[in-house]
């Protein structure tokens, strides 16, 4: 499906069929507000992110963004690092028009929100232009929604965090324009036709352009109104298209070192390490929806953050927040004074029914508080036996099961979490 602006026409389409005007595959916004208090943005955002390459330099058949890494593809961990983030309203992915089938599968197997898939063009200017013209698209009658600012970022860059995205989207509001920089690792040198040194370059003087790039929506659609054949053929720098076709200078920031770009084989590699690596620095704590589960989990979440842990309380894992079952690695199931284990083994279960396509255990906790009244009660402790045989079953479905019990004077989160965040490095 290819999107032809009646403005742009053929300006940065390739070949392809009259596209779908954008209808969201699952409309509703993602209700879970994952933004902390000190993130969010007074006008709307979106998100393109150019998936349309086949990814040559890896010497691979799948293109790397479709790559698998630990059973999911590479541009699913992109597209959850910003559909996490609350103040982000719609992401467009542009995709080759013969992985459009794959990428709306994979959509729906990670349950995305707020996607919208167009294809993508042969260049990846193109394939941007095709991305931020449909978030002006009309579609089918609807006024279109135009954000304020776009957010640019390869899909091949999973490593991305909120508050640089925080940082971009408001340097882009305010200036027009806003790019990631990093050091340059190695000098820069010019060479002379005959393949000998001409000159080399004053290091410091010069930065590496990474992603992610932001831009008021006027001034990356109008840049792609103006530019040539040219550019769309062979540039590779959004910035300069917003400076030289619309005089707008971006703001340079420094991106932290996790910006880098899956561009060879070894960084499909690299990237795995590094998920493994950060699998014990997130958990999904469920708490029943009891006002005492809540009001602990929100003492742990609190805590969490100065460990660099992403908690998540959440009541349950039904309905929308099914799609921790997929998501998610660690899980911690509170139960209050209650002995019985039937909430977790529900859990347990669910897990068992989504079975994530993920190749390396999942972790459940399950942890027991009692409180100061039922204590005074002499209440005995959880059936040790019942946990370690359900322990047994779920390890066939490489689930790991946990039990903690404690009572709730003896409640220090951060001591918590550091077990918790060593039990979940698997
Ligand atoms: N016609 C294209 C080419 C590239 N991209 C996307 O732009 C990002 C960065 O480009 P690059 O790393 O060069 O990806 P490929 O072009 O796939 O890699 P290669 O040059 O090795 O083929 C990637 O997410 C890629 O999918 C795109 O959307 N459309
Ligand atoms: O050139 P490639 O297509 O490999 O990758 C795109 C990069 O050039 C681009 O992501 C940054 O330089 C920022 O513009």
């Amino acid at each position: 499906m290819e999107v032809r602006h009646p403005k742009v026409q053929n300006k940065c389409a390739g070949p392809g069929r009259p596209a779908n005007p954008g209808g969201f595959l699952d409309g509703h916004a993602d209700k879970r507000d994952t933004c902390s208090a000190a993130h969010s943005v007074d006008f709307p955002v979106s998100v393109v992110l150019p998936a349309g390459g086949t990814g040559e330099r890896t010497g691979l058949q799948t293109p790397k963004q479709f790559c698998s890494v630990l059973g999911r593809p590479l541009i699913s961990y992109t597209i959850q690092a910003f559909e996490r983030v609350s103040w982000i309203q719609r992401i467009v992915v542009v995709v080759a028009k013969e992985s459009m089938d794959l990428m709306v599968d994979i959509i729906r197997r990670f349950q995305h929100e707020k996607v919208q898939v167009v294809s993508g063009g042969s260049t990846r200017h193109r394939s941007i232009c095709n991305g931020v013209m449909a978030l002006g698209e009309d579609g089918e009658g609807m006024a279109p929604d135009r954000p304020g600012v776009v957010i640019i970022h390869d899909a091949v860059r999973p490593f991305v965090e909120e508050e640089f995205l925080h940082k971009i989207a408001t340097a882009a509001r305010e200036h027009g324009a806003a790019g990631a920089i990093r050091p340059l690792v190695s000098t820069v040198i010019a060479t002379t036709s005959e393949g000998f040194l001409d000159h080399s370059l004053e290091r410091a003087k010069y930065r590496a352009s990474e992603m992610p790039q932001g831009f008021s929506y006027d001034v990356i659609r109008q840049a792609y109104e103006r530019c040539t054949e040219t550019d769309f053929e062979f540039g590779t720098e959004c910035l300069h298209l917003a400076l030289q076709y619309c005089g707008t200078n971006a703001k340079l920031i420094e991106g932290p070192p996790t910006l880098w770009k899956v561009t060879y084989r070894k960084d499909l590699a690299a990237v795995e390490s590094v998920i493994k690596e950060s699998l014990s620095e997130s958990a999904c704590m469920i708490t029943g929806g009891r006002a005492s589960a809540a009001a602990l989990a929100e003492a742990f979440q609190k805590a969490a953050g100065a460990l660099h842990m992403g908690l998540d309380p959440i009541p349950d894992v039904t309905a929308e927040n099914s799609r921790y079952l997929l998501k998610e690695a660690n899980f911690i199931q509170v139960s209050i004074n209650d002995q019985c284990l039937s909430e977790v083994e529900a859990l347990i279960q669910a897990l068992e029914e989504a079975n994530p396509a993920l190749l390396h255990p999942l972790v459940v906790i399950w942890m027991l508080v009692i409180t100061e009244d039922e204590a005074s009660d002499g209440s005995t402790a959880a059936p040790a036996s019942a946990l370690m045989d359900m322990a047994s079953t779920a390890k066939l479905h490489q689930i790991l099961l946990y039990g903690i019990q404690f009572h709730q004077s003896e409640v220090r989160a951060l001591s918590f979490l550091h077990l918790f965040s060593f039990v979940f490095f698997h």
